[in-house]
């Protein structure tokens, strides 16, 4: 039958030419978005002048660090020095002090997390943070939990951003209520930490096949966190939209990776907060920050395997992260 045949002819060729164009309507989109999206980290760079003193570029606590790890505190707040704050500090388990500082005469280092007076020790100092990341080799321990949960409610008290990783994670699929709602508050998930929050806060099993959709309902469920769900694309939500970051990185996974991409978090929360809306044209300022710390972490996972392949290790992308935030966002 000619004009059957010619008709399933023209509606296939429809079909293809239709989906030939939304596929190139869609990479489009992402291309103007990855446009975008720099534009919007460059604008929330504080700009480096001679008028500036110590701290005004950012003063961030990375709270973690315990008997058994003693790397991971060290990888995020080096990053976020790395990445241009003026002064990092850590809060740590007494035994993890002595081991963190030696790693680094450059970081200032509090042993106080498993005193008995965790809370108040870290509520001195504060009112001279800018910005806290919770949980990079924090460990599980009943009372360093506890202690932790003081230090974020004294933070939300004062408004403080705050990034929570890896244990700190935990701690918050426990006890959701610690952060549900809290509007400065950036969620880190690796695969596994995302499906124990995923169990925590939403009954329905996690549909595997649309990331976009579960970032953004756990992202909703949590009352609009931010939720950075990392993997071989980062996917970024407040709740409202989701942004991607495919930022070219490489096949190389060493631990570590995550606790740069907080540290510098940290930093960009606050640089992206104090910029304020104006400087992001209306976008969320820690979904810029968040894109921006996503797209940093994996230029410096790029530029060290160029170097070093196989071997690259965390410490060999802390050391690229003055050349990558170079290539990426000075102007
Ligand atoms: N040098 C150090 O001190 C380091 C310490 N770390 C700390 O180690 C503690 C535990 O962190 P973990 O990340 O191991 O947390 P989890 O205990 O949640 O374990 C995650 C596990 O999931 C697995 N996994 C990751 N992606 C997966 C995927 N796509 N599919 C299936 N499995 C997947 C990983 O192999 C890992 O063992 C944290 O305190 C963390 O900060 C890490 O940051 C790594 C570096
Ligand atoms: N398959 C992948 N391809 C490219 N980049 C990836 C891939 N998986 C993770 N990454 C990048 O690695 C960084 C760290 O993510 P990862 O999932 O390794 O975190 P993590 O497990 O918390 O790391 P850590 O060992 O520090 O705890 C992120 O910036 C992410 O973009
Ligand atoms: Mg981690």
């Amino acid at each position: 039958e000619p004009p059957l045949l010619a008709d399933s002819e023209l509606s296939w060729r429809q079909g293809y030419l239709f989906l030939q164009r939304t596929f190139s309507l869609h990479t489009a989109h992402l291309r103007k978005d990855m446009e975008n999206f720099f534009q919007l980290v460059k604008n929330i760079v504080p700009a480096l002048t001679e008028k500036k003193h110590k701290g005004q570029d950012g003063r961030i606590g990375i709270v973690g660090g315990c008997q058994e790890y003693t790397g991971a505190p060290y990888f995020a707040a080096m990053s976020a020095l790395k990445a241009g704050a003026d002064l990092s500090y850590v809060f740590c388990a007494r035994e993890a002090a002595p081991v963190i500082k030696s790693y680094s005469p450059e970081l200032i280092v509090h042993p106080v997390l498993d005193s008995p007076n965790a809370v108040q020790e870290v509520k001195k100092w504060l009112p001279r943070l800018h910005a806290l990341v919770v949980g990079p080799g924090l460990g599980r321990d009943d009372l360093l939990l506890k202690n932790v949960k003081g230090i974020l409610e004294a933070s939300k008290a004062r408004d403080i951003p705050i990034v929570i990783d890896a244990d700190g994670l935990w701690l918050i699929a426990q006890e959701p209520a610690l952060i549900q709602g809290y509007q400065k508050a950036i969620l880190t998930p690796n695969h596994m930490e995302f499906s124990r929050l995923w169990e925590a806060v939403v009954s329905s099993p996690v549909d595997s096949s649309d990331d976009h959709a579960s970032v953004l309902r756990l992202s909703q469920a949590l009352g609009n966190v931010t939720v950075v769900q990392k993997g071989e694309h980062d996917l970024i939500s407040d709740g409202q939209q989701v942004v991607r970051c495919s930022q070219e990185g490489s096949s190389r996974r060493c631990g570590g990776q995550g606790d740069l991409l907080s540290g510098s978090l940290g930093l960009m929360a606050h640089w992206a907060l104090l910029a304020g809306l104006e400087k992001t044209n209306g976008t969320s300022p820690l979904l810029v920050a968040a894109w921006g710390a996503c797209s940093l972490t994996r230029q410096c996972n790029h530029q060290a395997f160029q170097k070093y392949g196989r071997s690259t290790t965390t410490t060999d992308m802390i050391a690229e992260i003055g050349a990558a935030f170079s290539k990426l966002f000075e102007t």
